[in-house]
C-alpha cells in the first residue's frame, strides 16, 4: 500500500492578515475558516487545502498525503514502521481538526513533518467559488498540486518518499542555477500528476521552494499573472517546463517562499520511463533572482 495523493499542506507564517488577503485576492482561493492565528483555504470541493499558520518561520509546516480506507492507512503505517520510521497514530483532538476519519503522522529524514488521512471532509453542499473568479482548479484523483523541499540529504530523502511513503520517481533535472552551481532536482509521483513533490538540496534557503496550484483554462493563469505583474511579484516569468510541460509562472508569497501557477501539464502515463533533462524549461520561467 503507498500514498494516493497530496491532501493539504501546511505553512508556518507571520503575517496572516496578509496570507487572508494574498490567498483569495491574488491565487483566487475561498476561505474555509480565518482567525488572527490561523486561516484555511479551499480550491475545490474538499472542506480545505491550505493552512497557514502564525509563527516566525515563514516555512513549510506540513505536508497533508491520503490514503483511501481505514484498511489502507493501517497498510501504510505497518510500511513505513518495516521501513524504520516512528509513526504517531494522532488522537481525536487533531483528527477533529483535520476533519479527517483517521489520521497518523511521522517525520521525512529531514525532519519535515508528514500527516497521512484518510476520510477528508468534503463540502459539496457548498460549492467551490473563487473570489476571483478562477474556472477551477485541477485537483480530483491528482491532489492538491506539488511541492519543492529543499532537504540536506536528498538520498535520505529519496529513500524515505519512495521506499517508506510509496512514491515513484518521474524524471530528474540537472538545474544549472549559475556559471558554478548546478543542483539536481528529483520527481516523484503518486498518482496521473506528473511530481507531487520534487527534491533538492539548495545551498541554504527555506526549507519550501515553492507549491504550486494547477488551473484548469490557460486564461486563469494569465488573469493571476496581471495580478503579480501589478504587485510586482512576480518570480519567474511565464514559461512551460520541459519535463511536465506545465505553462506556468512564479510569484512571490508574504512568506517569501514562491507559488507557481500552473495550467496544461502532461500526466505520468503507463510504462513511464524515467528521463533527465538539462533544462527547468523549453521557453521562458526566467527568474528574477537565484531560482
Ligand atoms: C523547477 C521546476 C522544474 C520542473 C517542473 C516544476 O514544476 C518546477 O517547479
Ligand atoms: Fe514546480
Amino acid at each position: 500500500m503507498s500514498i494516493q495523493r497530496l491532501s493539504y499542506l501546511g505553512f508556518e507564517v507571520s503575517d496572516v492578515a496578509a496570507w487572508r488577503a494574498f490567498a483569495t485576492s491574488k491565487l483566487g482561493l475561498m476561505e474555509f475558516s480565518a482567525s488572527s492565528h490561523r486561516a484555511r483555504f479551499r480550491i475545490d470541493s474538499r472542506a480545505w487545502r491550505l493552512n497557514v499558520e502564525k509563527g516566525p518561520a515563514d516555512d513549510f509546516s506540513f505536508s497533508g498525503y491520503e490514503v483511501d480506507s481505514e484498511d489502507a492507512l493501517a497498510a501504510l503505517k505497518k510500511r513505513l514502521e518495516e521501513h524504520g520510521v516512528a509513526v504517531t497514530v494522532e488522537g481525536s483532538d487533531l483528527v477533529k481538526d483535520r476533519g479527517v476519519l483517521g489520521l497518523v503522522s511521522c517525520r521525512d529524514p529531514a525532519g519535515n513533518r508528514v500527516e497521512i488521512c484518510y476520510g477528508a471532509t468534503e463540502l459539496f453542499e457548498k460549492p467551490f467559488a473563487s473570489p476571483t473568479g478562477v474556472s477551477s482548479f485541477l485537483t480530483d484523483d491528482q491532489g492538491l498540486g506539488h511541492y519543492v523541499l529543499n532537504v540536506p540529504d536528498v538520498n535520505a530523502a529519496l529513500d524515505f518518499y519512495i521506499k517508506g511513503l510509496g512514491l515513484h520517481l518521474s524524471d530528474i533535472i540537472d538545474w544549472k542555477l549559475n556559471d558554478e552551481l548546478t543542483v539536481r532536482l528529483y520527481f516523484l509521483h503518486c498518482n496521473g500528476r506528473h511530481h507531487t513533490l520534487a527534491l533538492t538540496s539548495l545551498p541554504g534557503g527555506k526549507t519550501l521552494h515553492h507549491f504550486m496550484l494547477e488551473v484548469a483554462q490557460f486564461d486563469d493563469v494569465g488573469f493571476a499573472l496581471d495580478k503579480f505583474e501589478a504587485d510586482g511579484a512576480i518570480v519567474a516569468t511565464l514559461g512551460r517546463h520541459t519535463n511536465d510541460h506545465m505553462v506556468s509562472f512564479y510569484g512571490a508569497t508574504p512568506s517569501g517562499f514562491a507559488v507557481e501557477y500552473g495550467w496544461g501539464a502532461r500526466q505520468i502515463e503507463p510504462n513511464w520511463s524515467v528521463v533527465r533533462y538539462d533544462k527547468i524549461s523549453v521557453w521562458g520561467h526566467r527568474f528574477s533572482g537565484p531560482g
